[in-house]
Order: C-alpha cells, then structure tokens, then sequence
C-alpha cells in the first residue's frame, strides 16, 4: 500500500506524516531528498550555482537558502529553471525509495510526502493521494508564523503552488488540518479504521 501525500505549503503534511509514521507508516519525504541534492558536491548543487552564480552559497560552500528562495519565488522563469535542474534528481530518488520500501515490507503502509505533487504530474505514481487541507487563510497565517514571513513573502509563496482549494478537488482523501492536532489525528485513525489506503 503507497499513498502519496500533499498540500499547499504549511497546510501540515509534515504533521500528518508524523501522526502517520507514530501509527506505523514508513515515510518518503521529497523535501528531504530536495535538501540532501542541495549538499555541497552533489551534481545537482553544482549544476544551480552554475546558472545562479556563487552568490546563492555561503562561505563554507553550503546553500544560502534565503537566498536562492528569495530569488525563485519572485520570479517565475527563475523557479522553472530551478525545477528543471532539481526535479528530474528528486524524482528519481523518490522511486527508487518507495519501490525499495515496497518491496522490503510489503504489508506496510507507505506514505509518500510530495508538496509539488499534482504540480510535477506525480500523481499518476499512486492509486491514491491524500490531500492535507486548511483554508487559504489559515494556511497563510501558519506560514507567516512558522517561517516569520511578511504577508507579501508568504503571498508569494502560496502563488507558486496550485491553490489548495483545487488540490483539495482533485483529492482522493482529504484530511482537515484547521483544527487542533489530536482533531487531525482522530480523523487519521478512523481513515486507518475504514481501511480506505488499501
Ligand atoms: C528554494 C529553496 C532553496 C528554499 O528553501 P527553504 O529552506 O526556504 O524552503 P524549503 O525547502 O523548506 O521548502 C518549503 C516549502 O516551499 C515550497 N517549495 C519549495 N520549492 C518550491 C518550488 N520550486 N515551487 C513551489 N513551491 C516550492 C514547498 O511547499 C516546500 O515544502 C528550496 O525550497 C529548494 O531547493 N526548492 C527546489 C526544490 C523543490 O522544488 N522542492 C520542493 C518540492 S520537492
Ligand atoms: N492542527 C494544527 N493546529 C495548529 N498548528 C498546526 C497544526 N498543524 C500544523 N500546525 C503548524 O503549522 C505549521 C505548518 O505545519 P507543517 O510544517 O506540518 O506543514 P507542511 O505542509 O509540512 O509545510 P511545508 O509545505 O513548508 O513543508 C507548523 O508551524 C505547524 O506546527
């Protein structure tokens, strides 16, 4: 069983793949894999700073993320060039983790943490996505907190992204997350009660 799981940006899906994983899930996270692409050495990391220059690294040579961050989500063309060197690697990677968890323990539920799922075309991987779901507004007050962004950051952020509202459509299983974490956690056991992932 290989559930793909998404969102928008700070709707919760690291929280529910925690809630998910302390009820015995094992996890694919992509925004791990996109980190550990971005380390110094890697393929991935040279083939960015040879597009946005050493000015995205910092002293040591690791990734200047607020940088590179501030760069891609006020512009458009730069974030698809970000996406075509990034993407093909995290992709990759992704597979290779989730048939490897597949194959090694067959009866497990294995949850696939995707935030850019429906935008990269990935949901064609998985019979079926669950799409952790707040309102618009609350999403942005989340991630003005989490992230200590000004409402234009954080704005901006949100329109890099399919609106959650359409996520939340093209859902095969919505969890609401506008409430506290134990609400969100209840509707997760009576998910796993009712069987729907298999
Ligand atoms: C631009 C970078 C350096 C900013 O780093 P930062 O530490 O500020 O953010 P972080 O990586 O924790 O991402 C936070 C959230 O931003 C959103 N996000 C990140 N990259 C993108 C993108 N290219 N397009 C739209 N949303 C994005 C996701 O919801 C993600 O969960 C980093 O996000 C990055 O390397 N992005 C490219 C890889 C990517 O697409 N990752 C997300 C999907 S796997
Ligand atoms: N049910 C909840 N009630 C209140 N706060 C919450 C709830 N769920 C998550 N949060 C908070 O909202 C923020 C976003 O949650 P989380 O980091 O899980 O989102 P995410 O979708 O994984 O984010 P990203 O897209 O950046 O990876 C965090 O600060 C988290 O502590």
């Amino acid at each position: 069983m290989i559930i793909g799981l998404t969102g928008g940006i700070a709707t919760g899906k690291s929280t529910v793949s925690a809630l998910l994983a302390a009820r015995g899930a094992l996890l694919v996270d992509a925004d791990a894999i996109a980190r550990e692409v971005m380390l110094p050495g890697h393929p991935v990391l040279n083939a960015v700073v040879r597009h946005f220059g050493q000015e995205i690294l910092n002293e040591d040579g690791t990734l200047h993320r607020k940088k590179l961050g501030a760069i891609v989500f006020a512009n458009p063309s730069e974030r698809k060039v970000l996406n075509e060197i990034t993407h093909p690697a995290i992709r990759q990677e992704i597979i290779r983790r989730m048939n490897d968890y597949e194959a090694e323990f067959p009866d497990k539920l294995v949850v696939v943490d995707i935030p850019l799922l429906y935008e990269s075309g990935l949901n064609n991987l998985f019979q079926k996505v669950m799409v952790v779901y707040v309102p618009e507004e609350v999403q942005l007050k989340r991630l003005m907190q989490r992230d200590g962004l000004t409402p234009e950051q954080a704005r901006q952020r949100l329109d890099a992204q399919m609106p959650i509202e359409e996520k939340k459509r093209l859902a095969d299983i919505v969890v609401d997350n506008s409430r506290d974490v134990a609400d969100t956690g209840r509707q997760l056991d009576e998910l796993l009660e009712r069987m729907v992932f298999s």
